[in-house]
């Protein structure tokens, strides 16, 4: 079994040149990055990727997500938003985290990994992403909790992001622990 995390970077856009913001304003734009190689290459996702050995959740998403778009980010910062559990042929393929920040430093910038790129919330290109992400990551980005199973089902060794996509259960507003 693969662990792994998802990190979603937002921003409020009219942060940028409107007068009338206020840093209250909701974040409505959320950093997508398309993939360039590995699991899910070509389709966009949020920043993300294994664990290695020793290293926390979130010590992962930060690491990652330096890594493929140059955001640092303090690990305290990260909001857990999401408990995702993929499972190939009835067996559990990947445990992902997913968390969710609007407090990072830098400027994103593409890498080998990630070519990356501010979305409008309401523009997320679900069609060209893995086909469980509009079922979970709406809820997401409204800065609200998921915690989800999702079955895919392949013949012979396909990989998970060639195998299909067959059913789900879904919960929403799920407490995770503190430190999670
Ligand atoms: N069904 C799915 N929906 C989704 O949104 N993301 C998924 C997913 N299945 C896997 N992922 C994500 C989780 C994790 O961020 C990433 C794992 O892909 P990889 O194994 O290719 O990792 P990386 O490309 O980051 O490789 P490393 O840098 O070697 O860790 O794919």
């Amino acid at each position: 079994m693969i662990e792994a995390t998802l990190c979603f970077p937002m921003r409020s856009r009219s942060n940028g040149d409107d007068p009338t913001a206020s840093a209250d304003d909701a974040p409505d734009e959320v950093l997508l990055i398309e993939k360039r190689r590995g699991l899910g290459e070509g389709w966009y996702n949020g920043p993300g990727g294994k664990l290695e050995s020793a290293e926390t959740p979130r010590e992962c998403a930060v690491r990652e997500t330096r890594e493929e778009v140059g955001l640092g980010i303090d690990p305290a910062d990260l909001e857990k938003a999401g408990e995702l559990r993929f499972l190939l042929n009835g067996e559990e393929h990947t445990f992902c985290h997913v968390f969710r920040t609007t407090e990072f430093d830098g400027e994103p910038a593409a890498s080998a990994e990630a070519r990356p790129e501010w979305v409008p919330v309401e523009d997320v290109p679900y069609d060209q992403m893995w086909e469980d992400d509009r079922l979970w990551l709406p809820t997401v980005l409204e800065g609200e909790t998921v915690r989800g199973e999702f079955r895919f089902e392949a013949e012979g060794d396909e990989p998970l992001d060639e195998a299909e996509f067959v059913d789900h259960d879904l919960e929403t507003g799920v407490s995770f622990e503190a430190g999670d």
